[in-house]
């Protein structure tokens, strides 16, 4: 049986002070999501929309363009700010904002779609989405951003009490629905 204080750690969120901006992108087509199996850094093994950190002078929509051509090779889908992920992990220093954008998929996007060091790009039905191989709160929000449902939400990731190794799971989250979907976004 776990002690109260082990159930009180678990409850509080994970304290923060610094925030790193970063973006991720999801390609839409034809019932269909283009998903990147990262092959390195943090969160290999896992599949992940396309992004990464904002750079200085850029706006987080330009980032969001530039990381999804790097990694994946699509130049022009059309993206469309779908929410935002804050994201605490006791594995860093600093929290991350994650502004996740839609990608609206142009005619003929498949041709220009390529396998990149960082990435594999894969197309899924968006029915069989593989959440079992992605970070454990994209199942919380994914259905917003697939709705277009403008979305938030917070997530916390920490090593179960009691756990040795050093994987992190996730130990607390909200996602909800932006009520004023009309607001410029
Ligand atoms: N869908 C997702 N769900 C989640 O919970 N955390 C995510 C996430 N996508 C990214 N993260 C976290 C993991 C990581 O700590 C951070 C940034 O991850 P990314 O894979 O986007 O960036 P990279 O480390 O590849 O950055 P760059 O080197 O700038 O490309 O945000």
């Amino acid at each position: 049986m776990k002690g109260e204080g082990e159930e009180a750690e678990v409850l509080t969120w994970i304290p923060c002070s610094k925030v790193k901006f970063y973006t991720n992108a999801f390609v839409v087509k034809d019932g269909k999501i283009l998903l990147g199996y990262k092959k390195r850094g943090f969160g290999a093994q896992k599949y992940n929309g396309f992004g990464g950190k904002v750079e200085a002078g850029e706006t987080s929509l330009q980032a969001a363009g530039r990381e999804l051509e790097e990694e994946s090779g699509i130049s022009s889908a059309s993206l469309v700010h779908a929410g935002v992920l804050f994201f605490v992990t006791e594995d860093s220093e600093s929290a991350f904002h994650i502004d996740i954008y839609r990608g609206e998929a142009y005619e003929g996007i498949e041709k220009d779609v390529r396998e990149t060091d960082e990435m594999r790009p894969e197309w899924f039905d968006i029915d069989k989405i593989p959440y079992d191989k992605m970070w454990e709160d994209d199942v919380f929000w994914m259905p917003m951003l697939l709705d277009k449902k403008w979305f938030w939400g917070r997530a916390d990731f920490r090593v179960p009490p009691g756990e040795s190794g050093k994987e992190t799971k996730q130990a607390r989250w909200w996602f909800g629905e932006l009520e004023d979907a009309t607001a410029s976004h």
